[in-house]
């Protein structure tokens, strides 16, 4: 879950499971990349704009050890035609811990077209016919 902040920012919590193992008892890298994509792809609703990773840079900075509830901190730092640049953060010991991983994102605005296009289609209906999707797609609640 993702929540509004100051400006156009949201801030978000990952716990690390056994699952996203790198090294042994570490975070894979690829998973905290994830982590930070989602969070960084959740202030485009706050927008009410469809967008998608053109560009993420992520700096690894911290091992992050499983159990690790890792703090996320992302905002929008300028939107230019199609293009929304964003940053983020992620912490560890706290909201005010360490910063483990941070990463720079440059997101590009598309159509639903893209998705119609080039998705897959029984993955598109099932997705039009979730409830819980349509849900978030049409009404996207600040802070519930
Ligand atoms: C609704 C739920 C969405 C959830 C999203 C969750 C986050 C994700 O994981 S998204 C999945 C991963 N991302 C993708 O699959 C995207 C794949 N890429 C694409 O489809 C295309 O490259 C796409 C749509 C991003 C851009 O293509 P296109 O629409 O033709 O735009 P294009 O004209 O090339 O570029 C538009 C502008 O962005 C810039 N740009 C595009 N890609 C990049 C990039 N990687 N780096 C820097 N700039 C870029 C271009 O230079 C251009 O800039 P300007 O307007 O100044 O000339």
């Amino acid at each position: 879950m993702a929540r509004a902040g100051e400006g156009v920012s949201v801030t978000a919590e990952f716990t690390v499971q056994p699952a996203h193992q790198g090294a042994p008892g570490l975070a894979h890298g690829g998973v905290l990349a994830t982590a930070l994509d989602e969070t960084l792809g959740s202030l485009n609703w706050l927008l009410r704009t469809i967008a998608v990773t053109g560009r993420l840079e992520t700096d690894f900075v911290r091992p992050v050890p499983v159990d690790t509830v890792l703090h996320l901190d992302a905002r929008i730092t300028a939107v230019h035609g199609r293009k929304i640049y964003s940053t983020a953060t992620g912490r560890i010991g706290g909201p005010e811990g360490p910063v483990a991983v941070r990463a720079d994102a440059l997101f590009i605005e598309v159509k639903v077209d893209h998705f119609i296009d080039n998705g897959r289609p029984a993955e598109i209906r099932a997705a039009m016919s979730d409830p819980d999707q349509v849900r978030r797609a049409r009404a996207f609640e600040v802070n519930p």
